[in-house]
Formats: C-alpha cells, structure tokens, sequence
C-alpha cells in the first residue's frame, strides 16, 4: 500500500494568528493608498473634459487609441502581475475615468448573439457606461453617429451593414468584440478620428482587386465579409 505523506498543517497558534493580523494591517494600508491614487487619476481623468470638444457630432470623448498605449505599456512593465489583471483593472480605471468626464452609452446591435456579445462588450469597456440593446442596425448606426455612443454591432461573413461606412469620414470602427477562441463576434464603430485609433489592426473596406494587390505586397491582410465586390477587411500592416 502506498503511505500518502500529509502536508505540515500550520499552527493554529498566536504566532500565525498574530502574523496574518499583521499581514493584513499591511494590506488595510495598502488598500487606502490604492483607492487615494485611484481618486486622484479619477480627477485627472476627469478634468481630460475640458480640453475636449463638447459639440454632439466631435469625436467621442473614447480614446481608444491612447487607452492601448497605456495598457500595452503596463502589461509590459508588469512582473509578478497577471496581464488579464492588468487588463481588467485598467480598462475598468478608464472607464470610469472616462464617465467621469460625461456619459457614453453602448448601443449593442447583436441578434445572433446578444448574450455573448454583450458579456464581452463589458468586459473590453468595464462597467460605467450604460448598455441598450437596438433591434435595428440603422438605428444602431445613427446613434453613433449623433450621440455620445459606442455602437457594436455584429459580423457575419455574409452581413453587409459596414458597406455605408466605407464613404463616411467621421465614423470609424475601431475595435473587435471578440470570443476566448478568438473569434471575432462584432465590430466596436463610433466617431473616433484617425488618429485616434490604434494603429493595428485596421479595418479597411475595399474592393476585391485591392485587397489581392495589398495581399501580394505583403501585406498581413484578410477578409471578414463580402458584399458584392467589397470586401470588409483587417489588417495587421507589413511585415517587415
Ligand atoms: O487621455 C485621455 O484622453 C483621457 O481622457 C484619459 C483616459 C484615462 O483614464 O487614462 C480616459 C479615457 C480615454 O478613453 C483615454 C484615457
């Protein structure tokens, strides 16, 4: 028979007691620091609104572009830190940094799969910002266009609602909405202005014949959907 050794289990003694009394006064401690620095980047966050446009139709106050940087930044610099801690913690801290400066509403667009589009809707914008499901694409669309909003809309190989977006200066989709796989659920649209996006992935529509010459140069490009000769595309730039 094979004898199973037992871990040592720890003393119920004073000393441990005494030891997991003093570990968390450290962390009590620790706490009130954290939540004094997570106040004062609120404020800075906060006062980012004046120095931003306030007209309905001027990009949206999201910097998505910046938000990368950051967290791009930090997971780097993170030693013992798990990156999807880095990641949540963050994108929660900008959100409601962002709230801080007026609200932004998240108008979902997603009859095939509402429920996992949005759970991962909130997870890559954090929880400030208030959800609405749209029936109606367009609807969706125009929100974005003229209010305060994010819209997020779902992708399908065959769906053709991106085609209008193709002539359109102020709005831009600027982010995927993607499954643990991978998978790429929904498309994040709203007025954020070119240089303002993350430079990669891009997103552009174009046509069919583009899209092979891009391809032939190297380009890390390919198709997400197909209407007609568009083709709605992403692409992660040359390598070089
Ligand atoms: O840098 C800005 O423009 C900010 O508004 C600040 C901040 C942040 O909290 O770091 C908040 C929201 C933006 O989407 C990006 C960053």
């Amino acid at each position: 028979m094979v004898e199973i050794k037992k871990e040592p289990q720890p003393q119920a003694g004073t000393a441990t007691v005494k030891s997991l009394e003093s570990l968390r006064s450290r962390i009590d401690a620790l706490d009130e620091e954290l939540l004094a620095l997570i106040e004062r980047r609120l404020a800075l966050s906060a006062s980012a609104a004046t120095v931003k446009e306030k007209d309905a139709t001027a990009p949206l106050r999201l910097r998505p572009r910046r938000e990368a940087e950051i967290l791009d930044r930090l997971v780097d610099h993170a030693s013992a830190a798990p990156e999807t801690l880095v990641r949540r913690v963050w994108r929660e801290l900008m959100a409601f940094g962002l709230h801080a400066q007026g609200p932004i509403e998240l108008l979902i667009h997603a009859p095939g799969r509402n429920t996992t589009v949005t759970e991962h809707t909130r997870a890559r914008f954090g929880s400030a910002a208030a959800i609405t499901q749209v029936p109606d694409v367009e609807q969706c669309l125009h929100a974005a266009r003229t209010r305060e909003a994010v819209a997020i809309v779902e992708l399908h190989p065959l769906s053709n609602w991106w085609v209008e977006l193709g002539s359109e200066a102020a709005l831009r989709i600027f982010d995927t909405i993607g499954d643990e796989t991978g998978d790429i659920l929904a498309l994040a649209i709203g007025r954020v202005s070119e240089q303002d996006v993350p430079p990669s992935p891009l997103y552009p529509i174009i046509g069919m014949g583009s899209l092979e010459l891009r391809r032939g140069k190297g380009e890390n490009i390919r198709a997400l959907a197909a209407a007609g000769h568009l083709r709605l595309c992403l692409s992660q730039g040359t390598a070089r």
